[in-house]
């Protein structure tokens, strides 16, 4: 870890203070694991279907790209957001640009095995260091030949996958403990299988289950037959996947930090189009809200989160949703007493290193803030305003923000890296603030 000045060629944005409390409703657009899911599901799908309220991002984008050379036509409909998917058979000899997306780089090459010829597979630099391992060792055991530049199986992009029409399917092992996407990534692609998929988690933990539950959930809503009966088993019939017309959630995770501004602000912020059901891990934060000092209510579909500008500290387990670290380590760096984040040392394969870099940004502020195994130790500190490195990672950025709202003179780097899931996050923090009802 690092704590000397952070030099930066990339623009600094003055994260704005907030002004007073907050009266403030946001709209956050799709989910972006939905968006994914979704859109791999309509590409494999047995006629043309319709996502609503779908995700415009880049790892949107880019899955959209992917899957287009992959042989479905996707338009857009009405507005940007509405996508009409045409499935087409799985053509190879194209090369797919994961970006730093998990959700690309993992999902479609259990897809690509079903293509006629090779797919080759890279990504943004910081995506070469991403795990892949276990996603790729378990189409090799399934009988899918996948090659990079050394004769051993590849462990990060780029690689090719040479799809042969089919995949086999059958009984395979998958360690997960690096990312449940591994997971999702072979369910996903499983009923268009030969014969059914038998997958078995065998390593010491598992993180991010509701996005495995929500894989689950995406599969069944199509037709597809899966078994979760059984812990860490999952088995998947081939059989037909039906096309369908779909509204999208708006993404939870990305609610996070805008439901947090309220507490450290004073105030109310509202989201709405908040799900009364869901699998997205960002079901957890308004309870997280609350423990933290916040008053919650759900009013229909809108939640509304009502702070006084003082923050508990939290000691948390957030191994479902690790996706919600780097938001509430900030809101424990202005916290009044001491936080603890375990059950997260798998943010180590994120967009960047997360716990380091959240460790040193806050570090960096003049807050005191330890890595430990499996997570983070916050300790509440005055805090000064810097420059908050984010490392290409949109959720630093969000941190940084967040940290911004209450300690003066906080510039982030590179805020634009937020349109990775939540284009124009900075110009909808700042209409936050401006305390007014607000959309995206
Ligand atoms: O399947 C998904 O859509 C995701 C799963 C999680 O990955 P990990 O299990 O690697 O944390 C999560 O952090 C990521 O943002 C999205
Ligand atoms: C871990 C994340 O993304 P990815 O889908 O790229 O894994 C995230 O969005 O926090």
């Amino acid at each position: 870890m690092t704590t000397s000045p952070a030099r930066t060629d990339l623009p600094l944005w003055p994260a704005p203070l907030a002004g007073g409390p907050l009266d403030a409703t946001v709209e956050i657009p799709g989910s972006k694991s939905l968006t994914n899911r979704l859109l791999v599901l309509a590409a494999l799908a047995d006629g043309p279907g319709v996502l609503r309220g779908a995700l415009r991002s880049r790892d949107a984008d880019l899955m959209i790209a992917a899957l287009r050379s992959l042989g479905a036509t996707i338009t857009e409909g009405d507005a940007p957001s509405t996508l009409h998917v045409t499935p087409g058979p799985v053509t190879g000899g194209v090369e797919i640009d994961c970006g730093l997306a998990g959700t690309v780089m993992r999902f479609l090459p259990p897809v690509a095995a079903l293509a006629d010829g090779p797919v080759r597979f890279d990504g943004d630099p910081q995506a070469r260091v991403r795990p892949m391992l276990p996603v790729l060792a378990a189409l090799h055991a399934l009988g899918v030949t996948v090659s990079s530049d050394g004769p051993e199986l590849p462990a990060h992009l780029p690689f090719t996958v040479h799809g042969r029409g089919h995949v086999a399917g059958g009984a395979v092992d998958v360690d997960a403990s690096g990312s449940s996407q591994f997971v999702s990534a072979l369910l996903l692609a499983a009923a268009r299988f030969d014969r059914p998929l038998m997958l078995r988690h065998i390593g010491a933990t598992l993180p991010s289950l509701p996005h495995i539950e929500m894989t689950v959930a995406t599969l069944r809503d199509v037709g597809v037959r899966v078994d979760d009966s059984r812990d860490g088993i999952w088995e998947v019939t081939p059989g037909p996947i039906a096309a369908r017309d779909v509204r999208v959630e708006p993404d939870l995770s990305n609610a996070a930090p805008f439901l947090a501004a309220a507490l450290v602000s004073g105030g109310t912020v509202r989201v709405a189009g908040w799900p009364a059901e869901t699998t997205q891990p960002g079901a957890m934060v308004p309870g997280l809200l609350e423990r933290m000092g916040g008053t919650v209510s759900l009013d229909g579909d809108v939640l509304s989160v009502t702070g006084t500008g003082a923050v508990h500290g939290i000691d948390v387990d957030l191994h479902a949703g690790g996706e919600l670290a780097p938001a509430f380590a900030a809101l424990a760096a202005l916290a009044h007493s001491p936080s603890r984040l375990r059950g997260i040392a798998h943010l180590r394969g994120h967009e960047t290193d997360r716990l380091a870099a959240l460790a040193t940004e806050i570090t960096r502020l003049g807050g005191r803030c330890e890595e430990t195994r499996d997570g983070l130790v916050i300790t509440p500190r005055p805090l000064h305003g810097a420059t908050f490195r984010t490392y290409a990672d949109h959720r630093m950025a969000h941190a940084g923000a967040i940290i911004g709202l209450r300690v003066p003179d906080v510039q982030v780097e590179d805020v634009a890296t937020t349109a990775k899931t939540l284009p124009g996050f900075d110009r909808l923090w700042t209409r936050m603030l401006a305390t007014g009802d607000e959309g995206a």
